[in-house]
């Protein structure tokens, strides 16, 4: 029984649509048409999340995207941002700037649901390094910090510069600031377009106002014309009216696509209208949301006779015929017919102070992570004080040999694979770099070098001191060749596993110096032979 409501007309007004902006506009265009995105369902096939979408993003606007939790949000956002997994299928047309083009990195924002950022930093640094990193060298360091503590500033964050993010192991900020950190990190470049993930889960009505506000402000500071989509939760009306246009989504499907001010008027003219006190972005969201099927409910379609699932049906097959879906197609046509140059990258900060920045950045954090490399080190003094015991004045003769090659694999085994325990922060770190590289803020090789670079100084001390240890305690009497091959092997050692760790966490970079570094040295030494050889021996 479908319903009398579609024989509603939706006549609504659409001039909001044509609130066109004529002057020139420089910034995204971007438009999506017939956008479909599949999962693997194990033995049912494929399963789609998104299905049909099209719509579109223009510069000086802000587009929510609205619906019931998994309705397809953050899949659409990362369709556009093209981030979908690999096990993600996606068909239909996206275009930027009317061309079909990869958004090159660095070229847009991505602020992410989770907020991933190195624990151990205060506000400010993790600000101030990412100004480092990403911005461009043609401005000095103070233009940089300055524009660090602006961004911190417009998103309250002053009273907590100071404070470290935490996170597990240690508390420090709460999650609704470590979300304007992210937003901060995200917003110092001012990008052409940005992308944001439920940007005020986790904050107050009145914060959460005070960020979408600034955000939006982006758009009228310094000529900017930057493109935002942010899909939204329970937006309050005063921030709901902040938004150009709302994308309406339930089970992948469009409900609505159009100007926020008409949404009203779609949703009371298809018989769904919303009650005078009621907020309308969860009247909205609750009409469409079938996850928990009510009893009667006067603002649902039940006390009609209709499920939720009729209701979203008659809006889905309402919106195909407005004249609100004809004028969306028109403009995405209209958009379609630009053919502006491919959008160009974002200049930042060149490869060498990319590397200077990640090794000062990498080395404060393994300083402060006491799990890093201080807990091992501790660990590596004990196991070096129990070998020597083990080793104790290993003497000279012949038969010592056999003790010192043991000795060897004692070391290589047992010290080197302890190196496994800094595992858990290394995924820590690569969680950080594995969000950031996408937005272009570093490449691989810069973070390979400045991770290897700030760990020497610790892998040097995790071989020196239990090589003290042990060389003093065996009573190996040889003059330093023995402790330098010795301290050699665990450092080498180390580094290999710190190699393979990276390789598991697929960086391949780092396991190929580890490589590099490891043969050299262990071929010195097996040509040389020294650390078999008896005092005898030696000349
Ligand atoms: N790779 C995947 N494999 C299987 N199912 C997936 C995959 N990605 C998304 N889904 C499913 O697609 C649906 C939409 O997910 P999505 O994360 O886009 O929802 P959402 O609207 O952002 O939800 P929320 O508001 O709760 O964050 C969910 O049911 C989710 O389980």
């Amino acid at each position: 029984m479908l319903p009398v409501l579609l024989e509603y007309e939706t006549t609504f007004e659409v001039e909001a649509m044509n609130e066109v902006d004529h002057q020139e506009e420089k910034g995204v265009f971007i438009t999506w048409e017939d956008l479909w995105v599949t999962v693997s369902d194990g033995k049912n096939g494929r399963k789609a999340i998104l299905q049909g979408l099209k719509g579109y993003a223009k510069p000086g606007q802000l587009l929510a995207i609205m619906g019931p939790s998994g309705c397809g949000k953050s899949t659409l956002l990362d369709a556009l941002a093209g981030r979908l997994g690999s096990k993600s299928k996606q068909t239909g047309m996206i275009l930027i700037n009317g061309r079909k083009q990869a958004l090159a990195y660095g070229t847009s924002a991505y602020v992410t649901e989770d907020d991933t950022i190195l624990t151990t930093l205060t506000v400010g640094e993790a600000v101030y390094y990412s100004a480092q990193l990403q911005l461009p060298d043609s401005m000095s360091k103070s233009e940089k910090k300055e524009r660090a503590e602006f961004t911190i500033r417009e998103m309250g964050l002053q009273d907590a510069i100071n404070t470290r993010i935490g996170g597990w192991g240690s508390k420090g900020i709460s999650g609704g600031q470590k979300r304007r950190v992210s937003i901060c990190i995200e917003i110092l470049t001012h990008p052409r377009l940005l992308f944001l993930d439920e940007p005020t889960s986790g904050l107050d009505s009145a914060a959460s106002y005070y960020v979408m506000s600034r955000i939006a402000s982006l758009n009228k500071k310094n000529g900017i014309q930057m493109t935002i989509i942010a899909s939204i939760h329970q937006p309050s009306n005063e921030i709901f009216q902040l938004f150009n246009n709302l994308c309406l989504l339930s089970s992948g499907k469009t409900v609505y696509f159009g100007p926020v001010s008409a949404a009203n008027k779609f949703f009371s003219s298809n018989g769904f209208p919303c009650p005078s006190l009621q907020n309308p972005p969860d009247h909205f969201v609750k009409i469409i949301n079938k996850d928990f099927e009510q009893e009667e409910d006067p603002e649902k379609g039940l006390a009609r006779g209709l499920t939720t699932e009729e209701a979203i049906h008659i809006l889905v097959e309402s919106y195909d015929s407005s004249k609100i879906s004809h004028q969306v197609h028109k403009e995405i046509s209209q958009m379609k017919k630009r053919d502006s140059d491919a959008m160009e990258k974002k200049s930042h900060a060149d490869f060498l102070t990319q590397c200077m920045v990640l090794t000062r950045r990498s080395f404060v954090n393994m300083y402060r992570e006491v799990g890093y490399h201080w807990l091992r080190l501790l660990i590596y003094g004990a196991l070096a004080l129990s070998l020597g015991t083990m080793f104790f004045h290993i003497g000279s003769s012949s038969e010592s040999i056999q003790a010192r090659a043991s000795l060897l694999v004692f070391v290589v085994t047992f010290l080197t694979f302890i190196t496994v325990g800094a595992f858990p922060y290394f995924v820590e770190d690569m969680k950080v770099f594995e969000r950031k590289r996408p937005n272009g803020h570093y490449g691989v090789t810069a973070y390979t070098i400045g991770n290897t670079l700030s760990s020497v100084p610790f892998l040097l001390l995790m071989s020196l001191i239990p090589g003290a240890v042990v060389y003093y305690l065996v009573g190996l009497h040889q003059g330093h060749q023995e402790f330098i091959y010795f301290t050699s092997i665990l450092f080498v050692s180390v580094f290999l596993v710190e190699g393979l760790m990276m390789i598991v966490a697929s960086i391949v970079p780092n396991f190929l110096l580890g490589i590099i570094f490891g043969t050299g040295i262990l071929g010195v030494m097996m040509l040389d032979g020294g650390f078999y050889r008896l005092p005898s021996d030696i000349p």
